[in-house]
């Protein structure tokens, strides 16, 4: 079995509420959407054909328990994935990050799940299905202040009480104006009614660190 991978790096897990962890990256290359912020773009040209023993080779080189299988959208994968996990065994912590519109049956097999919902491309049976399980983590986009009221709606009608907001960094954007509109976003969300659930705010730590840089 073979699958397009874009990059293989070891990093600090820096999104989400995972945040600060060691882990292997697997960046898988395609996605099935292509939102117009999308910071991976990379990701769809830029690959290498891989069989499963090379990819489990060389997560094996890096010595890391933690293994995140990202993209594009990894899912297009999947069956690629479940081997890996089933090859690699219980001594590695799998998880994963997907946009949430491809479900798999081996969900639990993971960790933790990260699903970044795209607004533009929702698959409601999907969502409702990842929002069932306990190691699922929701991390939803931030366009600007007046997108929390859309994201309070989005996280009621799937009875979801816990998400990380991630303000959107445009790939094009000066750093002044993202942390600006971060501060923006940050002064809404204190004043909206997501304070009431367990959501939180946390920015790409990676993309101020290594400014952008990719494979970090
Ligand atoms: N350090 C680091 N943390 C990340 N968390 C999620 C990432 C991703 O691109 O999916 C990512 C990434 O690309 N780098
Ligand atoms: S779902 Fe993610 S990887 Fe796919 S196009 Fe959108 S931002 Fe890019
Ligand atoms: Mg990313």
């Amino acid at each position: 079995m073979k699958a397009k991978v874009c990059e293989i790096f070891y990093s600090l897990q820096l999104e989400g509420s995972m945040l600060g962890y060691p882990a292997v990256f697997v960046r898988f290359s395609g996605c099935n959407l292509n939102c117009k912020f999308c910071d991976t773009k990379y990701a769809f040209n830029d690959y290498e054909i891989m069989s499963l023993l090379q990819v489990s080779k060389a997560i094996c080189n890096y010595n890391c328990k933690r293994i995140i299988f990202t993209g594009g959208e990894p899912l297009l994968n999947a069956s690629f994935i479940k081997c890996l996990i089933d090859e690699l065994g219980s001594k590695y912590d799998f998880f994963l990050e997907t946009n949430g519109t491809i479900w798999v049956d081996f969900a639990s097999k993971f960790k933790h799940i990260v699903v970044s919902p795209k607004f533009d491309n929702l698959n409601f049976d999907v969502l409702k299905k990842y929002s069932l399980q306990n190691n699922v983590e929701f991390k939803v986009l931030v366009e600007n202040p007046d997108s929390l009221k859309q994201i309070e709606d989005f996280l009621k009608s799937l009875n979801i009480n816990s998400a990380t907001l991630q303000p959107i960094y445009f790939p094009d954007e000066p750093l002044n104006q993202f942390l600006e509109r971060t501060r923006n976003i940050i002064e809404a969300f204190k004043q909206s009614k997501l304070t009431n659930k367990d959501v939180r705010l946390i920015i790409q730590n990676h993309k101020i660190i290594y400014e952008k840089q990719r494979g970090v």
